[in-house]
């Protein structure tokens, strides 16, 4: 279905003359998810994004649909249950997108140690009996020499062994936009480069739309619409702030974690690895397999600088690097072995307390080993049968009373979402995970819902793929190898249309049809382009190149030769003069100069 900059202005045109059920504020996962449930429950729904899809937090995270192992040992089960169950779901409505990928848990003896052997085998038994994972996913341990044998470049000291369980890449951009086009496809209006700059009221003081500003054009228009949500991510607070009857206290604690890219010439793990930092401060970093490359993070530092602009520091390079070359002491990554990086904020609720359990060093006071202990055996025993749920939640609470209430470490911080309804009227969803965002909008239609006098029957969202998403989620490989063949009967070899398949899911045969060559483009990306520009509302090459596809990222090598091309094709196909062509040629420039860290290279090199 057609989604471009052509059908953006008939919609800017149309949507002014709507009185809508639904306006969503934010197009990053949260908003889409909104936006998808209710235009396919037949409200009559609009989506207004400022950037681009997926520009903030929801292109910059660890692309990991996970339950967010670590979170047990700060007691955030809720979390952890929503979340855990939550990757099947998504793994089923979008099936070409999270990929299971059994992640490995060395485990040190060291200060500050998340879990020991014994508390990780209860974690990852927790973790999957939560999720219902048995059979060739379930979890199981690894002693010493299994561990090196799988990776050998491992530190050694300290390994006591460890563990490996489910977990599931994604690609967090992606899942956006299939969220987003399956909205539009079911009628909703979405827009990008549009931003709430006002929410208004009726006579009696409740929410009744907002005023917005096409960033484009820069002209002001009005959207009418009967609930209004606020799904804004790290700018909850800032959006409310735009609703002058907002009654509700400030909530946001955004805190930035940063990824780091090599070659896996440089590192070059099987599977996705989990570990502590070693540095006692309640941390663990991820480092994941992806293309060629390796990635690695992430840091969670509290941020107060532009929310739009999050960069990577000299120390959080310092940071990272420590820790990777630590574990992986033959590696001796420097920072000329980065290729990419990105920085996100991740949108914490301050409210949600947590403990500051294993070294945070936040609160004052330290939970004690019996009470956590307690939490352990009680947990083995409910897993044995031995004990019932609320055993658990009531060893929980009560190490929990045993917490400090001071300002808990950002790493402690729960991160889980929240509901809200201000007294206008106006709704926010904020928090929660890209894992959990199925859910999480699940609830907020509920409320919309009675909001709107409980006129609609709401869809199963459990049941409702995304766009692209129409393949057997129980035998995805041989789907996606089937369409790949019709990519292949285009002239394609096997490894392009399987990147194609891949990317597109059941997308592909509509991709296929755009087979107008590119001068400068392979024939897969000349698909690529061609259907990223009629259908994705791709607007700069930016937006290509970072959020449509991974050339900026994790295809680093491919990049160079693919910028002028595609600028050529994108200045043909939007008319840009030579100015607006060279701005975007800039634009371009600068996004993968900071992604390459250029900056600190040079700042290295004067020193
Ligand atoms: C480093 C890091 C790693 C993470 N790793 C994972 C992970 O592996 N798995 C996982 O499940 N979760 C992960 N998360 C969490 C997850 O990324 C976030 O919870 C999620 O992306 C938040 O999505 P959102 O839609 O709420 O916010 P966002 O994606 O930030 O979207 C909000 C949107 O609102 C727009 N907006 C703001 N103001 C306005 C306005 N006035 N008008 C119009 N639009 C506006 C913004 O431009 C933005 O695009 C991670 C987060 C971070 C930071
Ligand atoms: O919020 P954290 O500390 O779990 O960090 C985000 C992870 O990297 C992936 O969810």
């Amino acid at each position: 279905m057609v989604f471009s900059y052509k059908t953006r202005n008939e919609e800017i045109q149309n949507v002014q003359d709507e009185e809508l059920d639904l306006l969503v504020i934010g197009g990053g996962i949260t908003g889409a998810g909104v936006a998808v449930q209710a235009a396919a429950s037949g409200m009559k729904t609009a989506l207004v994004e400022m950037q681009d899809f997926a520009e903030g937090t929801s292109s910059r995270s660890t692309k990991l649909v996970h339950g967010g192992i670590r979170y047990l040992k700060t007691f955030d089960v809720e979390v952890v249950n929503d979340t855990v169950k939550e990757r099947a779901n998504v793994q089923h409505i979008a099936p070409h997108i999270p990929k299971p990928d059994p992640m490995l848990l060395p485990i040190y003896d060291e200060a500050g140690a998340t879990f020991n052997m014994f508390s990780a085998k209860v974690a990852m038994d927790l973790y999957d009996r939560l999720a219902g994972v048995t059979g060739k996913f379930a979890n199981y341990t690894l002693n010493k020499s299994e561990v090196l044998e799988r990776q050998p470049q491992l530190e050694k000291e300290g390994l006591q062994g460890g563990g490996v369980y489910l977990d599931f890449r994604n690609n967090d951009s992606r899942l956006v936009i299939e969220n987003i086009k399956k909205a539009h496809e079911d009628g909703a209006r979405v827009l990008n480069k549009v931003k709430v700059v006002k929410i208004t009221h009726d006579q009696q003081g409740m929410v009744n739309g907002a005023d917005v500003q096409d960033v484009i054009s820069g002209r002001n228009f009005h959207i009418n619409a009967k609930v209004v949500i606020n799904t804004s991510g790290p700018w909850t607070d800032e959006v409310r702030d735009l609703d002058k009857k907002d009654d509700l206290s400030d909530q946001m604690r955004p805190t930035k974690g940063v990824h780091l890219v090599v070659d896996k010439e440089k590192l070059n793990v099987p599977q996705p690895t989990y570990f502590d930092t070693g540095e006692n401060d309640g941390r663990m970093i991820f480092v994941v397999p992806r293309e060629d490359k390796t990635y690695f993070g992430t840091t969670d530092t509290d941020y107060h600088g532009d929310l739009k602009h999050p960069k990577v520091t000299q120390e959080d390079v310092d940071y990272l690097l420590r820790i990777v070359n630590r574990r992986y002491p033959d590696a001796k990554i420097g920072l000329d072995d980065i290729e990419a990086s990105w920085a996100g904020l991740r949108p914490l609720i301050t409210a949600n307390g947590g403990s500051d359990y294993n070294g945070g060093g936040g609160g004052s006071e330290k939970l004690s080993d019996e009470s956590f202990n307690k939490v352990v055996n009680t947990t083995k025993e409910y897993l044995e049968d031995d004990a019932k749920r609320d055993d658990v939640e009531k060893a929980i609470q009560e190490a929990d009373s045993a917490q400090d209430s001071g300002e808990v470490d950002p790493s402690q911080i729960s991160r889980g979402s929240s509901l809200e309804e201000a007294s206008d009227g106006l709704v926010t969803l904020s928090g929660g995970k890209i894992t959990d965002y199925r859910l999480m909008a699940e609830g907020a239609l509920k409320k919309i819902n009675e909001k709107l006098d409980s006129q609609f029957d709401l869809i199963d969202s459990k049941e409702y793929p995304v766009s692209g998403g129409d393949i057997d989620p129980d035998n995805v490989d041989e789907e996606i190898k089937k369409l790949a063949k019709q990519a292949q009967d285009k002239g394609l070899n096997e490894k392009d249309a399987l990147y194609l398949a891949n990317l597109y899911g059941s997308n592909l045969p509509t991709v296929l049809t755009y087979d107008e060559p590119i001068k400068g483009l392979s024939q897969r990306d000349s698909f690529s382009l061609n259907y990223a520009l009629n259908e994705e509302l791709v607007l700069t090459p930016v937006d290509y190149f970072l959020r449509r596809t991974n050339f900026i990222l994790f295809i680093r090598d491919e990049l160079d030769a693919l910028e002028q091309p595609v600028l050529d094709k994108m200045a043909e196909f939007y008319q840009w003069s030579d100015e607006e062509k060279a701005n975007y040629q800039k634009e371009l420039a600068e996004v993968v100069a900071e992604s390459d860290l250029k900056e600190l290279k040079e700042d290295e090199y004067r020193e």
